[in-house]
């Protein structure tokens, strides 16, 4: 597999605090990564270096083929998406939320692929008409989820996004983000604390104060 991101001597700094330390890394296309290591190690840093929420202190970071540098950032964003722990939702139903990326790029809501996309983590048409807030945990992030993809990015960065749901909420993530990566050609990259997300990971990456490594799975 050929490398769609490549980081190399990537340092994070914030004042006499260094963050991340030399970080090299070579992100095949369509990889499935899971990230792990301690709290406070520097993971979610390193993942909003690679959706440019933040900028890298010093070394370089090259997005197929490109210095992240040479890229529109909104374009970027569109390319490499960032999921949070803690999904905002906003306006009162959750088609408000479905219909802001077609907003957003001057499209008409393909309703029928909301829906398709509804439908395959466990959803019904009738959910777009649902109040955000009577979501419940496991709905909402489901919801933030299918926000990010109905344009299809080339990398989703998701940050402990099944945290503090129950196991089948989780099951119901963990095929959808295979069946993504697997059928759409979606290179994911995963940050976990669960012990059961780090025993099926494909590839195990670690952070530990500051510096990458990768764990080799047997
Ligand atoms: N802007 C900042 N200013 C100062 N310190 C920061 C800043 N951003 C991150 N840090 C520190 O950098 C370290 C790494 O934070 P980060 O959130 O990346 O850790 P993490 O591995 O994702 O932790 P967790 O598993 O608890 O989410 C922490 O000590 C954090 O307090």
């Amino acid at each position: 597999m050929d490398a769609l991101m490549t980081l190399k001597q990537v340092n994070y700094q914030v004042k006499d605090k260094h963050i991340l330390h030399d970080v090299n890394w070579e992100i095949s296309r369509g990889a499935q990564v899971t990230l792990t290591g301690p709290s406070g190690s520097g993971k979610s840093t390193l993942l909003r270096i690679i959706a440019s929420m933040i900028s890298k202190t010093s070394g370089q970071l090259i997005f197929d083929g490109q210095p992240i540098e040479s890229y529109d950032p909104i374009m970027y964003r569109r390319q490499v998406s960032y999921c949070f722990q803690q999904p905002t939702l906003f306006g009162e139903t959750v088609e408000d939320n479905l219909t802001f990326p077609y907003q957003i790029r001057k499209q008409p809501f393909d309703r029928a692929h909301a829906v398709e996309a509804l439908t395959y983590v466990g959803l019904s048409e009738q959910t777009l008409q649902q109040k955000v807030t009577d979501l419940s945990g496991g709905e909402r992030q489901r919801v933030a989820l299918i926000r990010n993809i109905l344009f299809l990015p080339q990398v989703l960065l998701l940050d402990e996004v099944t945290a503090g749901l129950d196991e089948a909420n989780k099951q119901i993530i963990h095929d959808w983000l295979h069946h993504l990566n697997a059928e759409r050609g979606v290179t994911t990259i995963m940050i976990t604390h669960d012990a059961g997300e780090i025993a099926e990971a494909a590839q195990l990456m670690r952070v530990v104060d500051g510096c990458l490594e990768e764990v080799i799975i047997n």
